[in-house]
């Protein structure tokens, strides 16, 4: 397949991964955004995302002269034999997918685009966009293809190298195959759909997986309840093949800059079909009682009581971001159980590595170290499941703080190892607080 000439609209996770990995298949490739600061730093070789090998795509596309930045989509697509949009697509406020931002891109560009370019929507975006796109576009010169990603913040250069799946729904055949042609480098299979289904993969696919976090969570309750252990249940149901052990780890709630949004979308999708997508709606609102449930193990393990009073309790909090890896904090279940607990009176310590403590964030004073989170804490509470916080000496913890209590969203730590440096930890499903006699009682009859 022949090198092709990209533009790559949004320079963010998926744009610019989109754009250097592109470059580095040999493709010739500009990318716009409209931060112009964020153009500025990525023309002088300076990525702000800590994507592990996106920094060093990025300076050799550069190098090669087959990656550039430029400020706005227009200056970016003349010349274009592809259009890429990868801009945000955020929850609106009804819940459904705020399309303003690709639409605007649309607009601005639409008598740019030279006869026979293919605009693709690479963006998450509802049924029917795609088609949409190419009424609003008016241009029967420029076929409209969607190619959903799939990559995960943390991994978006591998993700994106090395995909499931390469999904392309296109009305237009060859539009579909030259987009199909873009990956030819890839070893990965590429499934060709219109492109209502194609839109449908990616949502059903997010809401799939927080599906399957929610239930993972759900059933770690139970494990609570019962006497069970997560850890066992979970790698137990995992050795199943149809399952699969990914996404079974439970944890404070489910969040990030995606799937909280694209759940709620698809709900509301779905009703505007008369449809009553039950099943995800009950997916977000076990995440909303996960956050709660959270709230009430750190009640439990600070007052003895699921339902004691947090006033006056100062809680040093140890990750504020949406998983490890990154700053990421939108949606981040982190910040949602920070608020109930300020809401519930406690004040808020927080420590995240890849957090400045420059930053604000309201109700948590940002601290430098966790040392400095862990100062006369009545407990310690582990959101982020950072692997240096496995390493921290938490007998140093345990003098700092001052009562020796931590509660573990993540099961992170060794309770064992904390044991010993005199500190009670609970974690998510599994039986910290014991099975209440009562109930061990009655599975025995
Ligand atoms: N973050 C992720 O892991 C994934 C995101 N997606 C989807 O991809 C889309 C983009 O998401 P992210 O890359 O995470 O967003 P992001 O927020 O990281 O980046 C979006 C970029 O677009 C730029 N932008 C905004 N308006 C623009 C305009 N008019 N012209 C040019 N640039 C503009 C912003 O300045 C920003 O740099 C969304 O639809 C999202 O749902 C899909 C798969 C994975
Ligand atoms: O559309 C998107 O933006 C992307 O959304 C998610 O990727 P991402 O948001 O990077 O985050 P995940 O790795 O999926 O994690 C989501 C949340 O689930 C939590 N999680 C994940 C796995 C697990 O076992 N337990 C668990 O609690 C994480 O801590 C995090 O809060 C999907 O995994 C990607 O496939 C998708 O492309």
């Amino acid at each position: 397949m022949p090198a092709r000439r990209v533009a790559v609209i949004g320079a963010g996770y998926v744009g610019l991964t989109t754009a250097a990995c592109l470059a580095s298949l040999g493709h010739d490739v500009v990318c716009a955004d409209v931060d112009a600061g964020k153009v500025d730093r990525l023309a002088a070789g300076v990525v702000d995302l800590a994507e592990p090998g996106l920094a060093d795509l990025v300076a050799a596309g550069t190098a090669a002269g087959r990656l550039r930045f430029v400020l706005g989509a227009a200056a970016a697509v003349g010349g274009a034999e592809v259009v890429m949009l990868c801009v945000p697509t955020p929850m609106g406020p009804d819940g459904s997918a705020d399309l303003t931002v690709v639409e605007s891109v649309v607009a601005d560009v639409r008598g740019l685009l030279a006869p026979g370019c293919v605009l693709v929507a690479k963006s998450t975006v509802p049924i029917g966009t795609t088609r949409r796109l190419a009424a609003l576009l008016g241009r029967a010169d420029v076929p409209v293809v969607g190619n959903p990603e799939f990559l995960r913040e943390c991994s978006t250069v591998t993700d994106f190298l090395r995909p499931d799946r390469i999904v392309i729904g296109a009305d237009d055949r060859a539009a579909a195959d030259r987009v199909a042609g873009l990956y030819a480098g890839l070893d990965a299979p590429v499934l060709h759909t219109d492109p209502a289904s194609a839109e449908l993969i990616k949502y059903a696919s997010n809401c799939f997986l927080a599906m399957k976090l929610s239930y993972a969570n759900a059933v770690a309750e139970l494990c609570e309840r019962f006497g069970a252990d997560m850890a066992d249940v979970g790698k137990g149901m995992g050795m199943d093949h149809r399952i699969g052990p990914q996404f079974l780890a439970p944890g404070p709630g489910w969040g990030g800059s995606c799937l909280p949004k694209d759940t709620v979308a698809m709900v509301r999708m779905a009703a505007t079909a008369d449809v009553d997508f039950a099943l995800v709606r009950a997916t977000v609102e076990a995440n909303t009682r996960q956050h709660e449930r959270m709230v009430a193990k750190i009640r439990q393990a600070v007052t003895g009581r699921p339902d004691g009073s947090l006033r006056g309790v100062r809680l040093g909090l140890l990750g504020l971001a949406f998983k490890a890896g990154t700053a990421d904090l939108r949606d981040s279940p982190a910040l949602a159980v920070a608020t109930l607990l300020r809401r519930a009176g406690a004040t808020l310590v927080g420590y995240d590595p890849a957090v400045p403590p420059t930053a604000t964030l309201a109700g948590i004073e940002l601290v430098p170290d966790a040392y400095r989170a862990a100062l006369d804490a009545d407990a310690l509470v582990v959101l982020t499941e950072w692997p240096q916080f496995d390493r921290l000496d938490w007998a140093r913890m345990a003098a700092l703080a001052r009562r020796p209590v931590v509660v573990d969203t993540r099961n992170l730590l060794d309770p064992g190892r904390l044991a010993q440096a005199g500190l009670s930890c609970a974690g998510v499903g599994r039986p910290d607080h014991g099975v209440s006699a009562d109930l061990q009682w009655e599975l025995v009859r």
